[in-house]
């Protein structure tokens, strides 16, 4: 391994890059959807809708009109800034401020002695995040400074302290596994029957309830078989029927986009146009919209429904009938939201429903962290918390990092820097010892890197690292599986999720075995040891144009190119972040031996991080 990096590589880019799939959907989002009409269709089942009722305009015209398209069409569009506060009273302020009510402490210490035991190993910010227990709470939060730790403490305080009801309280987790593993924290703190779900399972939980009340039957279940009625939809609608599994998934993720951002079949050909939204399979709009009418028809033919349509039919149902978000409202009245970098305007619209005038609600997230941008993920919503819910109880900032050395934090802090958003980005800070350097390792071609990244794990665990502590996060699902076959060609162990060859479930620490999963299954993870292969232009940021010539980033079809640029370094710091004591960056100058395929240049980030630590460490030298 070759433990140094040729500064401001000037090569050409090649496309080598572009052998993988990009992007691999959470569980949670599944996929697909099920577009308005056919939410319409769908209620009508119910045999009690009224003809009128359910005009989607009426429902969602007013959000897709005006200042507020950006929010429905974020990361893509170039237009999607992050509004700036208005009001500086309303602002996170670095230090960890307080605001509006007063988190009364005397109180709080008086309570018993295992009440307070909750609340044993927070420091000091997490603390009072933890002692506000009502109104609006907005806990902006880095990598590693203990959110997970911070809203869990903060449920079981506010349930043991006998201020919340647990059955009346929801958390709300990105994952499956989130929700279990909160579940499991809170009943080592001896709380129970909290409720923690995903966005989706709770919707549709919620969305059985109701179809079974207004239509005494079970409602339609989610089915997994997308792809088979998106294939159909474009067979029927083009008159051909040869795709790839790729162009499929394509088309689903349209459709999901367009549900997500609570696009109206009427309106979206108008908002593609404005944002300059690409189309799949270079479709026309007229011809995309035919196949989202068809794929809903399809489904409507099963009785199924996708993720997606849990929430927006849900949605329809409480703006249909309010008794029965009242009746909801009455019985949740505690909710948190985790990941509220993430949450998509169809998510945040089911959410204002769940509250109606009730201001018991917190959310934690890290603006830093958004990277489900192509599924309908905004930082907005929790950027913007402070004004919508204001007044809020308690606004407040975590940047302290628990997890990860210190050069693994200064590495991540320059990839931030360097952004055109990093004003909006917490600045880590740590007490960790500094740990190794952040070693950068380039091979010949991607047989010789892969290869050695396994032998470089031997010998980690030879000198006494455990395996499971030990992980290899890839930016797309192709390389993971690329270098799974070379890891257990050399006797390792492997960890690798895939779950219908689609989704990279997530990076599990399972016993005696190595974790490579992709870095979107990684989030919210973490490993004594991170490697994070193919640190190249066109992977990382990954580019199937390899449009690397930055005079394009400054016009104005490259305003959406920097939007893409930047969820791709927020990407890269997610990964870095994973990392307790040394990360790993890794790259071929080719991906054949014998010289074949275009030399690569190193990637953008690495560069500039790997540049302002030098600058920092001469400075302070
Ligand atoms: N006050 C604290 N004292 C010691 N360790 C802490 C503290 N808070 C958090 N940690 C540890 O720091 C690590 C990160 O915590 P946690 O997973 O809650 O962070 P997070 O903010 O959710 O991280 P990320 O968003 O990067 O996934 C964990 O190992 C956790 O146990």
């Amino acid at each position: 391994m070759i433990d140094s990096i040729r500064e401001n590589d000037s090569e050409a880019n090649d496309g080598e890059a572009n052998n993988g799939e990009v992007n691999d959907g959470s569980t949670d989002y599944g996929s697909h959807n099920d577009a308005i009409d056919d939410t319409h269709h769908a209620i009508s089942n119910f045999g009690t809708a009224q003809s009128d009722g359910l005009n989607h305009d009426g429902l969602y015209r007013d959000d897709l009109n005006g200042d507020n398209l950006r929010y429905h069409a974020p990361q893509k569009s170039g237009l999607q800034r992050i509004a700036p506060q208005q009001d500086s009273s309303q602002q996170v302020i670095p230090q960890n401020a307080v605001l509006g009510q007063r988190v009364n402490l005397e109180h709080r210490n008086s309570s018993d002695e295992r009440v307070q035991r909750i609340l044993n190993g927070l420091d000091d910010n997490q603390r009072t995040a933890a002692l506000a227990l009502s109104g609006p709470v907005r806990i902006v939060a880095g990598a590693g400074s203990g959110k997970t730790r911070t809203i869990t403490r903060r449920i079981a305080y506010a349930c043991a302290s006998k201020e919340w009801n647990p059955d009346a309280t929801l958390a709300v987790t990105y994952t499956n596994k989130a929700a279990n593993e909160m579940k499991n924290r809170l009943a080592t703190l001896g709380v129970y029957d909290v409720h923690t779900s995903t966005f989706h399972s709770a919707a549709y939980s919620q969305l059985r309830r109701a179809w079974r009340i207004l239509a005494h039957q079970d409602s339609p279940e989610i089915s997994s078989d997308m792809d088979v009625y998106a294939h159909a939809a474009l067979t029927h609608v083009l008159q051909y029927s040869d795709y790839t599994d790729a162009e499929v998934r394509d088309i689903i993720q349209e459709i999901s986009w367009m549900k997500v951002n609570l696009i109206a079949y009427e309106d979206y050909e108008r908002i593609v146009n404005a944002i300059k939204h690409p189309l799949p399979l270079d479709l026309e709009p007229e011809q995309m919209m035919k196949i989202a009418r068809d794929f809903e028809a399809e489904k409507r033919l099963h009785n199924v429904i996708d993720f997606d349509d849990s929430l927006l039919l849900l949605s329809h149902i409480y703006e249909l009938y309010p008794e029965l978000a009242e009746d909801f409202r009455q019985k949740m009245r505690h909710i948190t939201i985790d990941e509220y970098q993430d949450v998509s305007a169809l998510q945040h619209r089911v959410l204002t429903q769940w509250l109606g005038r009730n201001r018991d609600i917190c959310v934690v997230g890290d603006p830093a962290q958004t990277i489900y941008s192509y599924a309908g993920a905004s930082s907005y919503y929790l950027m913007n918390f402070a004004q919508e819910f204001a007044p809020v109880s308690l606004d407040i900032e975590l940047n302290h990092d628990y997890r990860s050395s210190g050069h693994i934090v200064d590495y991540a802090n320059a990839v931030l820097e360097n952004s055109v958003n990093s004003a909006e980005y917490i600045h880590l800070e740590t007490d960790n010892d500094a740990g190794p350097q952040v070693h950068i390792a380039k091979f010949g071609h991607d047989d010789e890197e892969f290869a050695g990244i396994a032998s470089r794990i031997h010998w980690h665990i030879q000198r006494g690292t455990k395996i499971n502590d030990i992980a290899i996060l890839t930016r797309t699902r192709a390389r993971a599986r690329d270098i799974a076959r070379i890891c257990r060609g050399q006797g390792l162990t492997v960890n690798l999720k895939l779950d219908n060859d689609s989704v990279v479930l997530s990076g599990e620490k399972d016993e005696d075995s190595l974790t490579i999963s992709t870095i979107h299954a990684s989030k919210g993870l973490e490993w004594d040891m991170v490697f994070i292969p193919d640190c190249f232009e066109g992977n990382i940021p990954f580019n199937p144009n390899i449009a690397t010539d930055l005079s394009s980033e400054r016009d104005e079809e490259g305003m959406e190119y920097q939007e893409h640029i930047e969820e791709e370094r927020r990407i890269f710091y997610v990964a870095l972040t994973r990392g307790i004591r040394q990360v790993y960056l890794c790259l071929a100058d080719r991906a054949f031996e014998n010289g074949y395929g275009s030399a690569r240049t190193v990637s953008r980030f690495v560069r500039e991080a790997h540049n302002a630590v030098r600058r920092a460490k001469r400075h302070s030298a």
